[in-house]
């Protein structure tokens, strides 16, 4: 399948998206440590750095190298893509494990979204285990496989950092446990509460509140069973924070809807916001929702 074709097999783009979300992570890691990060604010707490606008370029190069600049891609960042030297790795993942569905799909029905550098007020101020680079692979509006790097924590391989990523009908390349205590225990914005959240909050008594940035990151502590569910049932969060993160949870038996308890879409066209915000569990979906559904607007 060469990257002109307008066939492509999934497993493939999910091998380059890990290669590159690690090769973003080194420039992630070097903006980091040169202490020159460039911060530019895009509206109220919404910084972008240097950092987030090479690694996307990074990112873009490698995936438009291998598949071609036809395959439809989505960045949070608003940046050029010169041609880059790195080659990309198609070759990460074991074939045999990629279901045969997803091997050779028609490359106008996929959309690859990229969140360069998940978390980047928590980059600027030094808060680096959120740090996160989120990619996200749609098939037909669906959130079918993703990749989360963190890029300042753990030694993975020779990529210094940690990844983690899941496939429909492949599973997730780390061990997945549910939360299995007493009280319920939720994460939500650090940054960002509103009084329906406050109040959305009680509804669904949570016995503790975590609060702490990065989409990713909470998706992360939901996976790792530190948190019941990931709570922000209000706007906010972009289709290049959760299509990754999505994909992963839902590879890894879980649940990941808006505050009504429906599925997000993920095409070329879909609006960028997650207007009706999310909720992300490993278990105990329907009982949240039949909580909050007493606080919110009727649809
Ligand atoms: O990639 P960035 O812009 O850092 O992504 C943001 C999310 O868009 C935003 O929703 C998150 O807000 P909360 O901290 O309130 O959860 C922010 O942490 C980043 O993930
Ligand atoms: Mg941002
Ligand atoms: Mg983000
Ligand atoms: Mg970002």
């Amino acid at each position: 399948m060469s990257n002109n074709s307008d066939k492509v097999n999934l497993g493939s783009i999910l091998s380059v998206a890990i290669d590159a979300s690690q090769k973003a992570g080194t420039v992630i890691r070097q903006v980091w440590k040169s202490g020159k990060l460039g911060v530019e604010w895009k509206g109220v707490n919404d910084p972008m750095t240097e950092a987030d606008v090479q690694a996307q370029k990074l990112i873009f190069g490698l995936l438009y190298k291998a598949f071609g600049k036809d395959l439809p891609m989505v960045g949070e960042e608003d940046t050029d893509v010169p041609e880059t030297e790195e080659i990309p790795n198609l070759n990460l993942l074991d074939q045999l494990k990629i279901p045969e569905e997803y091997k050779n799909v028609d490359k106008k029905e996929v959309c690859v979204f990229v969140d360069p550098l998940d978390a980047t007020r928590e980059f600027v101020d030094g808060n680096l285990p959120a740090v996160m680079t989120l990619i996200g692979i749609s098939y037909r509006g669906e959130a079918i496989a993703g990749v989360m790097f963190q890029p300042f924590v753990g030694n993975d391989d020779d990529s210094n950092g940690t990844t983690i990523y899941g496939m429909l009908g492949m599973g997730t390349n780390v061990p997945v446990k549910a939360r299995d205590e007493k009280d319920f225990v939720i994460a939500t914005t650090r940054s960002h509460a509103t009084e329906f959240l406050e109040k959305a909050t009680q509804a669904v008594k949570a016995d503790r509140v975590v609060k702490v940035g990065g989409a990713g990151y909470k998706c992360l502590l939901v996976l790792r069973g530190e948190i019941d569910a990931y709570f922000f049932p209000i706007p906010g969060t972009k289709k290049w924070d959760t299509c990754g993160p999505e994909a992963i949870i839902k590879s890894a038996g879980g649940s990941f809807t808006d505050a009504h308890g429906r599925s997000i879409r993920y095409t070329i066209d879909t609006p960028k916001p997650n207007t009706d915000g999310l909720i992300v569990t490993l278990k105990g979906h329907d009982d949240i929702l039949a909580k909050i559904s007493s606080v919110l607007p009727k649809l």
